[in-house]
């Protein structure tokens, strides 16, 4: 059987044909375990002739997007904008130094030693703005550009640059290498077809002509740089073109040696893009790419799998095909070519790579047998900078410890305008004394505009473009009562019974998150009664419930502790917890407007055993009653050292009060109040809480977008069917339809995400839900 030949040839190290790829591309099932032992014995073997048996490696890195404009059309980007996107965005037509600078000293302090400079191919070939931008500030090209960066980077913070612009040519190629100690451009397929024929996914791209693109991984290996490319999987290309991408890629590594990793890239779906509908790449069919790539590569090849392009349940999977790298992963940056897929965190990534029988260990953008080689294939410029990072012995990263930040609030002027405060903040928040902050909050025109750009801009190098959204119910518990036995329908009062019928037609209506707050009028055993009626009615339904004073409620009068109380809530079935129910952390401030909270320390014990019990939970502020700027700072930051505590916080939610509020700034304009409140919560909580919700219930439709470019990323829950229940509060009866959280993303350029309460992805409701204007199609009972 060939498949059973090709096996024992890989095995043999010997080469494999066109056809012995195919018969491993085409593995599935039982043939598939077969190709994976092999495969994964390779990679075995490869890694103790390398000196690092077990090791898997990984990039730690920044995401630098110079700039989204190129003069390509690929049908599956959504990196890709045209000026009239940017301009509408508010986005810059190139990242400014300054700015490539900030993203590159927030990856310096966690320990980040690369910045991936990714970017669209020659925009302006195609853009005259980008032409202009050249222009105006004396670049020749872009890839000029890309130079002054790279090595602005460098001189400023000691990382590397990894270039990855695209289609260059060998002077061009030659004229980078100074700059950074490694290269990449991914093949992606060798499909003629895919290129040429109209209406697909290369056509019209004249960077992805498959000749030109190998052209540029032949002039890489002539200039000796370390070189990282690989396929892209399921992107139309057929499997003969699979197992032909390989051969070319074995073909090049044979004549030169400077494919220090291939990565094998599964195609994910992207709303917006002409591929929105395609499926995204099959897992078989991936894990059969990646043991592909192993074989026809050979033991001592390294083989990239992205990690935040598979669900962690599928890494096991890939490891058994002979994977050995992860690429790069940011503890800061998002992934901007896939932007709705955030980076797993380094802790998990370390942990499941430990359960799947490996060592996570950092190695540098240049791989290790290319530092130890220094002379041959890194420029000369670069030898001090590499050196400072690698570990003499193995060549991978060395150890680290976090820089200390530069800037300080001591150092800097009090006379430093709020432009330049705001910059400061984006980079180094904990520079910032509390008189900073305040000057912040209290920003008018172009300084305002200074500052929510530069907390857009760090909502997009952390978070991403991605706008997520809650599928969710609500139910007010105040309203439970105890037995069916009431005189007349009383229709905002239900019965654990009742609960569960909701529960159930909220899991049918798509829903993936039932939010209960309130505390409980009848017997103090009906917390655990209902999180249990609520999970067995719909066991899949997420229960985000019983805010600290909620679980105080039932604590006392069920003579528990705080601990012991959430962690009975757990028990019964609470998945989260609603971080709601105070409105500034200040006893003063909630004795004149809110006696009726419970006490700060009360809110914070009760917030703490929830993340104790390993219950994450929102925060929020109540903003625009009688605080100062000064309050509002304060408990910013008590909800940011608490975070660094218990890591327990999903979001910040800043939520004006309904109607207009006090507003801070004397004459200042609600949606000023609003855009000042959301950008200073996204740069004081950055490094802390990642995602800052828009409480769109208490907005009006042209403030909810002004706050998405102002630092904000989420819209919370879409409230299905707007009900909360009882029918009272000022959420009463609004809902966001899916389609209209669609609409607000869209306009914006950006992709919605539908999430879980714990921002995992969370499966798209089923359409049938919603009709075409997004309203309910079926009744609640
Ligand atoms: O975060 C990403 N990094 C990408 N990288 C970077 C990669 O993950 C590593 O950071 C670098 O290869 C350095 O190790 C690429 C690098 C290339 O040279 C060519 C293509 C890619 C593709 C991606 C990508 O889609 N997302
Ligand atoms: C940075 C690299 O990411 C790849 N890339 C671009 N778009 C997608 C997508 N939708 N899914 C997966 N990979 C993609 C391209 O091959 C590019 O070179
Ligand atoms: N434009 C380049 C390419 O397609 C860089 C990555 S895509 C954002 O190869
Ligand atoms: S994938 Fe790269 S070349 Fe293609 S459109 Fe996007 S940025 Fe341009």
């Amino acid at each position: 059987m060939s498949l059973d030949d090709a096996l024992s040839r890989a095995d043999a190290g010997d080469d494999l044909s066109r056809d012995d790829l195919v018969a491993v591309l085409s593995a599935r099932g039982p043939e598939l375990d077969a190709v994976l032992e092999v495969a994964g014995a390779l990679r075995d073997r490869g890694l103790r002739e390398a000196g690092r048996p077990g090791v898997f490696t990984y990039s730690r890195k920044v995401f630098v997007p110079i700039t989204t404009l190129c003069r390509d059309r690929c049908h599956y980007c959504v990196f890709v904008d045209t000026p009239g996107q940017l301009q509408r965005a508010g986005k810059p037509v190139f990242m400014s130094p300054e700015q490539v600078l900030a993203v590159a000293r927030a990856g310096q302090r966690q320990g980040c030693k690369e910045a991936l400079l990714t970017l669209g191919d020659r925009p302006e070939e195609r853009w005259p703005e980008a032409r202009r931008w050249l222009d105006e500030h004396g670049f020749a090209s872009t890839l000029d550009y890309v130079a002054y960066v790279a090595n602005l980077i460098t001189t400023e913070t000691g990382m590397l640059a990894h270039l990855n612009p695209g289609v260059m040519s060998a002077d061009e190629l030659q004229r980078l290498r100074p700059f950074g100690p490694s290269m990449g451009m991914m093949l992606e397929t060798t499909s003629r077809d895919l290129f040429e024929t109209p209406g697909q996914v290369h056509y019209g791209s004249p960077d992805k002509d498959p000749d030109l693109r190998l052209r540029v991984i032949e002039d890489a290996g002539i200039h000796r740089i370390p070189f990282t490319t690989g396929i892209l999987v399921g992107i139309g290309e057929t499997i003969t073109d699979r197992a032909e991408s390989l051969l070319a890629l074995r073909d090049a590594q044979r004549r030169y040696g400077h494919l220090q990793e291939i990565i094998v890239q599964n195609f994910r779906a992207k709303p917006g893009t002409a591929m929105r509908d395609a499926a995204d790449a099959d897992l078989e069919e991936y894990t059969a790419a990646v043991a592909a790539a192993r074989l026809a590569m050979g033991a001592n090849a390294r083989i990239q799998v992205p990690p935040n392009l598979s669900d962690p349940t599928e890494f096991a999977l890939l490891v058994r095909a002979g994977a050995d790298d992860w690429g790069g992963v940011s503890p800061v940056t998002a992934d901007h070519v896939n932007p709705e897929r955030p980076w797993p965190h380094l802790d998990d990534l370390a942990a499941r790579t430990a359960e799947l029988g490996f060592e996570l260990r950092e190695r540098l953008t240049a791989h290790p047998e290319y530092v130890h080689a220094a002379a041959t294939w890194i420029a000369p410029e670069l030898h001090a900078a590499v050196a400072a990072l690698a570990d003499p012995v193995s060549g991978l990263a060395a150890p680290t410890l976090a820089t200390p930040s530069t800037a300080s609030a001591a150092r800097r002027s009090r006379a430093s305008s709020v432009a330049a405060l705001a910059t400061d903040a984006a980079t180094d928040p904990a520079s910032l004394a509390d008189e900073d902050w305040a000057r912040l909050l209290t920003a008018t025109g172009a300084d305002l505009d200074a500052l929510t750009s530069a907390a857009d801009d760090v909502r997009r190098y952390t978070v991403g473009e991605a706008i997520s959204v809650v599928v969710n119910r609500n139910l007010t518990t105040t309203g439970l009562r105890a037995s069916v036995r009431v005189e007349g329908p009383d229709r905002d009062t239900f019965t654990l019974t009742e609960v569960a019928e909701i529960a159930r037609d909220a899991a049918d209506l798509g829903a993936s998150e039932l939010c209960v707050q309130g505390v409980i009028p009848t017997d103090a055993d009906a917390y655990l009664g209902l999180a249990r009626a609520v999970k067995d009615a719909a066991p899949t339904l997420h229960l985000h419930a019983f805010r600290p004073q909620d679980a105080w409620d039932f604590a006392t009068r069920s003579g528990l502790s705080i601990d012991e109380a959430y962690r009975a809530l757990r028990d019964a079935g609470v998945d989260t917890v609603p971080g709601t129910g105070v409105k500034v952390l200040d006893d003063g401030i909630r004795e004149r407007v809110a006696p009726t909270d419970i006490p700060i320390a009360d809110w914070l014990a009760a917030i703490r055993a929830a993340h104790a019990a390993g219950l994450r939970s929102t925060s929020v502020l109540f903003y625009g009653h009688v605080e100062s700027a000064a309050d509002r700072i304060s408990h910013l930051r008590t909800l940011r050292s608490l975070q660094l505590e218990t890591g327990g916080f999903t979001e910040f939610v800043p939520i004006p009060l309904p109607g207009f509020g006090v507003p801070l700034v004397e004459g200042r304009s609600p949606i000023d109040e609003h855009r000042a409140m959301v950008a200073v919560s996204r740069l004081l909580l950055s490094g802390a809480i990642a995602h800052i919700q828009v409480p769109w219930p208490r907005l009006d439709a042209a403030t909810i977008p002004v706050l998405l470019r102002s630092g904000a990323d989420d819209l919370g829950g879409t409230l299905l069917d707007g009900r909360i229940l009882p029918r009272a509060g000022v959420e009463h009866g609004r809902e966001l339809p899916l389609p209209e959280a669609e609409r607000i993303a869209r306009h914006l350029l950006r992709p919605l995400r539908q999430r879980t309460t714990d921002y995992r992805d969370a499966r798209p409701t089923p359409p049938r839900a919603h009709d075409a204007a997004g309203n309910r199609t079926r009744e609640m009972r």
